[in-house]
């Protein structure tokens, strides 16, 4: 049977990967290369984001006390990663099929010309027919620098290549109405269909080796279901998960809502709003300019007030007289002539149409 060829992103949490004792969980790595496989070998182009580095790193070597949390991570995660690779290369080398390595890091998306350096390397490892495996830098991304989690940095990749599917598999069935052990808990199958408060649903409560929990997940799912993802969370323990999830069988899914407006770019600046470097904010007219649908910039005479000092080129997040986040723009030039030009007739814009999305 034909099937239109996808490209699919797998998020695989770390409880998937790691049995209690900390060790990788080798037959459950084994059996989701065996799924990948059997994607590719129907057509599809599957990127996996793989968490379990510092799970694994833990099964590797015991810390002397005196290290402190972050250089523990670091250690952690720098001894995992190679087994973890280590075990995916032997797995895909049985199916005949190569996998790699990419390291990323938030600042990663902080530029364009890094985004689209990703964006580059990622879509040639498909084209050679290779499986990226993506992972954060634990290296190098400490405390701010970081990632929520992988659930984070799945949804900005699967965005970044315009995935057709992002497959997030944790250790439960999708997002429940209440705690998954309460026993009026039920699984919300269609996201959409379900009038839900996320905050009253999850629970802080995380997975043993988890790091970013259910509400990290849900958030991501939203915000990159409505930049045109399928996304779908679901449990990566359930044998053949992946075509359970790619059938609707079972799982959390959140439609994708093809927005054709957002370009590219634009795209890449709803990506990056959390690295804005300053703020704009906007009177009621101009806010009704952005939102109507014309291609309308931000004019400074729309503007009351500035904050940050950032530069030309700078992501900057606009706010409107409510003081509410409505959107992101890459600034077309610094605080300082934006300042000069603030609430003046016939400025340059500060944010051209083609580099600014609204709420
Ligand atoms: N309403 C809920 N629905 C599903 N899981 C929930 C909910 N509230 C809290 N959780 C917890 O979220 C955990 C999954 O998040 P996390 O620990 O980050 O796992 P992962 O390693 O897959 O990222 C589940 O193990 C579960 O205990
Ligand atoms: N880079 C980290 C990712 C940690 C993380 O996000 O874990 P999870 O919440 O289980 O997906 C690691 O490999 O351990």
């Amino acid at each position: 049977m034909n099937v239109i060829s996808k490209k699919i992103l797998i998020k695989i949490g770390s409880n998937v990967l790691t049995l209690s004792s900390g060790a990788p969980n080798k037959d459950r790595i084994e059996h989701l290369v065996e799924q990948v496989a059997l994607l590719k070998k129907q057509g599809h182009q599957v990127i996996l984001v793989s968490s379990g580095a510092v799970a694994a790193g833990r099964s590797q070597v015991n810390l002397p006390s005196s290290l402190d949390a972050v250089s523990k991570r670091q250690v952690l995660a720098s001894v995992g990663q190679i087994a973890l690779m280590n075990l995916y290369n032997s797995f895909f080398t049985n199916h005949q099929l190569v996998c790699s390595q990419v390291l990323i890091t938030k600042e990663s998306f902080s530029t364009r010309e890094h985004y689209l350096n990703m964006t580059n390397c990622i879509e040639a490892l498909l084209k050679c027919n290779i499986t990226p495996i993506i992972n954060e830098n634990d290296v190098v991304s400490v405390t701010e620098l970081m990632f929520t989690d992988n659930d984070e940095l799945s949804g900005l990749v699967a965005s970044m290549v315009q995935a057709d599917e992002l497959l997030i598999l944790s250790n439960v069935d999708g997002i429940f109405t209440d705690h998954p052990t309460k026993p009026n808990a039920k699984l919300i199958r269609d996201f959409d269909n379900e009038e839900i408060n996320l905050e009253d649903a999850i629970s802080e409560e995380k997975s043993e080796f988890g790091r970013g929990g259910m509400l990290t997940k849900a958030n991501t799912a939203i915000k990159i279901a409505a930049l045109g993802v399928n996304v779908s969370i679901g449990n990566g323990t359930v044998p053949n998960i992946t075509a359970q999830l790619l059938n609707r069988e079972t799982g959390t899914f959140f439609k994708a809502r093809h927005d054709k407006n957002k370009s590219a770019v634009k795209k890449w600046i709803t990506n990056s709003g959390t690295f804005s470097k300053g703020k704009v904010y906007i009177n009621q007219g101009a806010h009704q300019a952005l939102l109507s649908n014309q291609a309308n910039s931000l004019l400074p005479v729309g503007i009351e007030k500035l904050e940050g000092d950032f530069k030309k080129g700078d992501i900057i997040t606009i706010i409107d007289c409510n003081g509410n986040e409505v959107g992101y723009g890459k600034a077309s030039y610094g605080a300082e002539k934006a300042n000069v030009f603030q609430k003046k007739h016939n400025q340059p814009a500060l944010v051209h149409y083609n580099y600014l999305t609204i709420k």
